[in-house]
């Protein structure tokens, strides 16, 4: 770990998908991320918007190693993605952990809590106890009892809870948290919110935060990347950004956002 190098650093980064029988402008397959360069300082929440298919998942995927870009640069922690070992890239995987949109499609609906939570240890070779584990779900807000529970003996917002327990099970630097609100309802939104806002703060996690909610992304992040069609056309300061947007898009997001929800 390099102290200096920020925890997330993207460089001139492209993905192209290959789509058979692509014509026009899909011929050469798709361009889905155009040379889109950014950081993410150590401690920091960085958010991520943009209109539906602009490229932020992506994006946020390229960051962890899930997808590999066509061409640019990757580093976390100073080090080069693509020059990683299998052995660097499972140190990559513990250190950027995601969360995801859906959590129950993210949990093995046969796995209780518990088993689920000991597998992220089993697959990086380490073994945990009850009181690590209970330790962890009180982190997130949730009891002992958890443990034993199945996905469908949970409500969404609990499970997903449990995906980010899963998450800081090996003490991550990095969470890319890419709409981990958008399949939750409105009341247990907020809560979730809060709790990656907790982490940020007490635990200097960072976060890339992925989301195509405005208001969301002004609350809880510090500094905003906004996307449109595969490029990133503005960054800066949530704040700056919200009250005097420069770009077109940004300036339609901005105007498409309720003001009721734009807090002051
Ligand atoms: N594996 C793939 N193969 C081909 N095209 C893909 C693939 N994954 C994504 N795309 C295309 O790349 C574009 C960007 O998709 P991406 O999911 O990154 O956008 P997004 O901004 O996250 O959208 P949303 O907010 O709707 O999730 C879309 O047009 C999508 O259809």
């Amino acid at each position: 770990m390099s102290a200096d190098a920020p925890i997330l650093e993207m460089t001139d980064v492209s993905k192209r998908f290959r789509t058979p029988g692509g014509f026009g402008r899909r011929r050469n397959g798709f361009l889905a991320v155009d040379g889109v360069s950014l950081r993410v300082e150590r401690g920091e929440a960085l958010g991520l918007v943009g209109e539906s298919g602009s490229g932020k998942s992506t994006l946020a995927r390229m960051a962890n190693g899930l997808v590999t870009p066509t061409s640019g640069t990757v580093r976390t922690d100073g080090q080069d993605v693509a020059a990683l070992s299998r052995r660097g890239l499972r140190r990559l995987r513990r250190n950027v952990a995601m969360v995801f949109q859906d959590p129950l499609a993210s949990l093995n609906p046969r796995q209780t809590v518990r088993q689920t939570l000991e597998n992220v240890y089993r697959a990086h070779g380490e073994t945990t106890s009850t009181g690590e584990l209970v330790a962890l779900l009180e982190s997130v807000g949730l009891g002992p009892d958890y443990l034993g529970r199945y996905p469908h003996e949970a409500s969404g917002g609990q499970l997903q809870r449990v995906a980010v327990a899963r998450a800081l099970a090996l003490k991550p630097d990095l969470i890319i948290a890419d709409e981990p609100t958008s399949a939750l309802d409105v009341s247990v939104r907020a809560q979730i919110l809060n709790l990656l806002a907790d982490l940020q703060r007490d635990q200097g996690i960072s976060f890339l935060h992925v989301s195509h909610d405005l208001a969301v992304i002004r609350l809880y992040s510090d500094r905003v990347a906004v996307m449109q069609r595969g490029r990133v056309v503005e960054t800066g300061p949530s704040d700056e950004i919200f009250r005097s947007p420069q770009h077109p898009c940004t300036q339609a997001l901005v105007a498409a956002t309720p003001e009721a929800e734009l807090p002051t």
